[in-house]
This record gives structure tokens, C-alpha cells and sequence, in this order.
């Protein structure tokens, strides 16, 4: 682990020595050591008196050592210069086998353990009706931007909306909403989600410097994800939009079973290697028995701002033709625009920037149909072949 900073050294800041020296006085009630001699101590950020510990315990102890998690958060959070803390426990457990899905029923007053992914682990902060991802196969396909957009689409249905950015190699929403820099409040031991554009908004990125590459464990990725679902006030949503990371790895296989999702978006760009990957992910959600809500195509085609001559870039309609092939809904086409990227670096996402504009337009239409497919899941849902994971 690096040296204390400089900054950490201020008299008012909380240090890394003093986190540790805090972490050395609990005591694991097995063996009686601390869980810094045990080697436990997997990550540890301090930004801005925030502080994130990450232990990573052995599996079978994972339940026993619930209260020294709370215990240490209790102590760190006393520390002087410490305005919030996050202890997650994370252990390499085998991922456990999704229960069935017994219809798309939605999160209301379920709390956590609920069916859905994972028999009595699914996660569901307890005031939300539906938790929706946001997918792609690859990187770099404007998931991010559509997760935003779309999300701004159902609030501006008159839902309420969560967006949570799970993202976590490369939480783009705070930028994404102007929110860069911003820090969550703590209030009554839970983190306060952020607010933009009607929006209640929660990412990793509130939690840690911008410039500091965050550098997780594939079992730590998981805790910090849980803990942020769990430990957040979310409130009353009627969706969840979530910003997932790209790829098909363990985070998003994990997240699929321990979330009760209600359904994926995938987003793609039409390029065929982009396509090829949305099948991957449109697959690997089917697996898990997360019904396909439908493929979204992004930068689609460009119209020239100069002259309206619309230019089909890389081959126009491929999501399309996947999601047919697929059997499962194509939700829309969104062009490549610099509009939408100027203005997503700005912190204004073009459904708020311009809602009258044909973006906002084909965005809020996305998000339309996503809102029927939700209220309407039986009819409108992918059930895909259920395939056991084990
Ligand atoms: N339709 C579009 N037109 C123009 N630019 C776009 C469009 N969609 C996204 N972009 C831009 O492309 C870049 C990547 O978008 P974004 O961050 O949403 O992708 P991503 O798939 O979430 O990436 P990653 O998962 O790798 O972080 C951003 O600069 C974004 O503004």
C-alpha cells in the first residue's frame, strides 16, 4: 500500500495509518487477530473524509464477521476528519445459482432476499418497483449516455428515477450530470443519493478522487456494488436505471444474479464486432434468466449538421437485424451526434439540453416502450430459454 500523501498528513485529515491503526484494534472472533495482520485489507481509499475499506475475509467466515464490519465502520466513522465511511466485506465465493425467476414481479415492499437472482441473496434496495440494467457487449458504445438519456426519458413520464452508476472501473454519470467533485451527504448512517435533473443518482465516483485510478478485485467490485445498493437511501422509485460496466466477466454475471433485475437494455453500436458482443451479452443475460427488454442502437447514422445529409457510417440497422435474429425487441436508433457528446461532456444530457429537439424525441420513444415493457412484462419481456448457470 502507498505511503501516506502529503494530504493525508493535514492535521484535520483522516490518514491511512490512522485507518489502519483503528482496523488493528478490532478483533476477528475466530482466530482473535486484526484484520490487518490477517491480510484482509484489499483496498482503502480516503477522499475528501470519505473513507472505503475494502476487507476481503475468507468465504465461510463472510456472515460471522458482519459485526466487526459494523463495528469498523462505527470506529472509523468517530475518527476525526471522516464525513463518511464504507467497510465491504468481499470473500471469492462461487456465484450462487439463480432461482427461478417466477415472472417479473417487481421489487415493492420486497426488501432484500427476495427470488430472482440468487435464492434468499437478491438485493433490492425496498422502495424500488423495477430495477433495470444497461448493457453493452463492449466498451466505448455510449451505454453510459444512454443510461442517462434514458433514464431523463421515464422521469420525464412521470416516473421516479434512480440512476446508479455501476460502472465502477469508469463512473462516467457524475460528469455526465455536472455532478463531477460532488460528495453525498451522510444522513442517519446512510448515504444520501445525489440529485440532477429530477434524478436521485449514486455512483462510486462521489465515493472516490476522479484522477485516482480505482483498482478493485473482481470480489471487491461486488461488495462495493452491494454495499452502495444497500447502504443508499434510494427512497421510493418506481425505476432503477443501472449503469452497468461493459463486458460479460464475473461483475456482471454476479450482479445479474444477486440484483433482481427486471430486465436488460443492451446498447450497440452497428459495427459487427460491437454486435457480435451485444449477442454475448444479450446470452449472457438470457443464462441468468434476465429478461431482454430490448437492443438499442447508438451512433447509428450521422447527419451532417451543415448540410442534413445523413451518412449510414458502419452499416445502419445491424442491432436491428440482431435483435430480430436474437427474437427479442429493438428499441430505437440514436445517430451519432456531436450534439449529444458536447453536450453530455457538459453535464447536460441532450434530453435535458434540448427536449425539443429529434434526440430527446427518439430517447423519451425509448423510454416509452421500456415503461410498457415494464408494466407489461409477461407480454412484453423476452423469456429466453431458461439455462441453468452453475
Ligand atoms: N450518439 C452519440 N453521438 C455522439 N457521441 C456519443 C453518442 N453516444 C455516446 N457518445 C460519446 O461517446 C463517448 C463514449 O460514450 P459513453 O461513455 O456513454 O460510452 P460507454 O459505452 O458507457 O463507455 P464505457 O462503458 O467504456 O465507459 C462519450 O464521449 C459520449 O459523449
Amino acid at each position: 500500500m502507498a505511503p501516506p500523501s502529503k494530504d493525508d498528513l493535514s492535521k484535520d485529515s483522516v490518514t491511512q495509518e490512522s485507518v489502519l491503526e483503528t482496523l488493528r484494534g478490532l478483533r476477528d472472533p475466530k482466530t482473535g487477530g486484526d484484520p490487518v495482520s490477517q491480510g484482509w485489507v484489499a483496498g482503502l481509499s480516503l477522499a475528501d473524509g470519505a473513507v472505503t475499506v475494502a476487507l476481503d475475509v475468507p468465504p465461510d467466515l463472510g456472515p460471522q464477521l458482519e459485526p466487526l464490519r459494523r463495528e469498523a465502520e462505527a470506529r472509523l466513522s468517530a475518527l476525526p476528519g471522516v464525513n463518511a465511511c464504507t467497510v465491504v466485506l468481499t470473500a471469492q465465493r462461487p456465484a450462487a445459482a439463480p432461482a427461478g425467476r417466477g415472472g417479473h414481479g417487481p421489487n415493492h415492499g420486497q426488501g432484500q432476499g427476495h427470488g430472482g437472482g440468487g435464492k434468499g441473496t437478491g438485493i433490492a434496495p425496498p422502495g424500488v418497483r423495477h430495477i433495470i440494467a444497461v448493457a453493452s457487449g463492449k466498451g466505448g458504445v455510449g451505454k453510459s449516455t444512454t443510461a442517462v438519456n434514458l433514464a431523463l426519458g421515464l422521469a420525464g413520464q412521470g416516473l421516479r428515477v434512480g440512476l446508479f452508476d455501476a460502472d465502477i472501473f469508469g463512473p462516467s454519470i457524475p460528469r455526465m450530470l455536472g455532478l463531477a467533485g460532488e460528495r453525498p451527504e451522510v444522513v442517519k448512517d446512510r448515504l444520501q443519493p445525489l440529485r440532477a435533473h429530477g434524478l436521485a443518482v449514486m455512483s462510486i465516483g462521489f465515493l472516490v478522487e476522479e484522477d485516482e485510478p480505482v483498482v478493485w478485485r473482481g470480489p471487491m467490485v461486488m461488495g462495493a456494488l452491494e454495499q452502495l445498493l444497500r447502504d443508499v437511501d434510494w427512497g421510493d422509485l418506481d425505476v432503477m436505471v443501472v449503469d452497468m460496466p461493459p463486458g460479460t466477466g464475473d461483475t456482471q454475471l454476479t450482479m445479474s444474479q444477486r440484483v433482481t433485475l427486471a430486465g436488460a437494455v443492451i446498447v450497440s453500436t452497428p459495427q459487427d464486432i460491437a454486435l457480435l458482443d451485444a449477442r454475448k451479452g444479450l446470452a449472457m443475460f438470457r443464462r441468468v434468466n434476465v429478461p431482454i427488454l430490448g437492443l438499442i442502437e447508438n451512433m447509428s447514422y450521422y447527419v451532417c449538421p451543415n448540410c442534413g445529409h445523413r451518412e449510414e457510417v458502419f452499416a445502419h440497422g445491424g442491432a436491428r437485424r440482431t435483435a430480430e435474429e436474437m427474437d427479442c425487441p429493438f428499441l430505437g436508433d440514436i445517430p451519432l451526434d456531436m450534439r449529444i457528446r458536447v453536450q453530455s461532456d457538459a453535464g447536460r444530457p441532450i434530453v435535458v439540453a434540448e427536449p425539443d429537439g429529434p434526440h430527446a424525441a427518439a430517447y423519451r420513444a425509448i423510454a416509452a416502450r421500456v415503461a410498457e415493457a415494464l408494466e407489461a412484462p409477461a407480454a412484453a419481456a423476452d423469456q429466453g430459454p431458461t439455462i441453468r448457470f452453475t
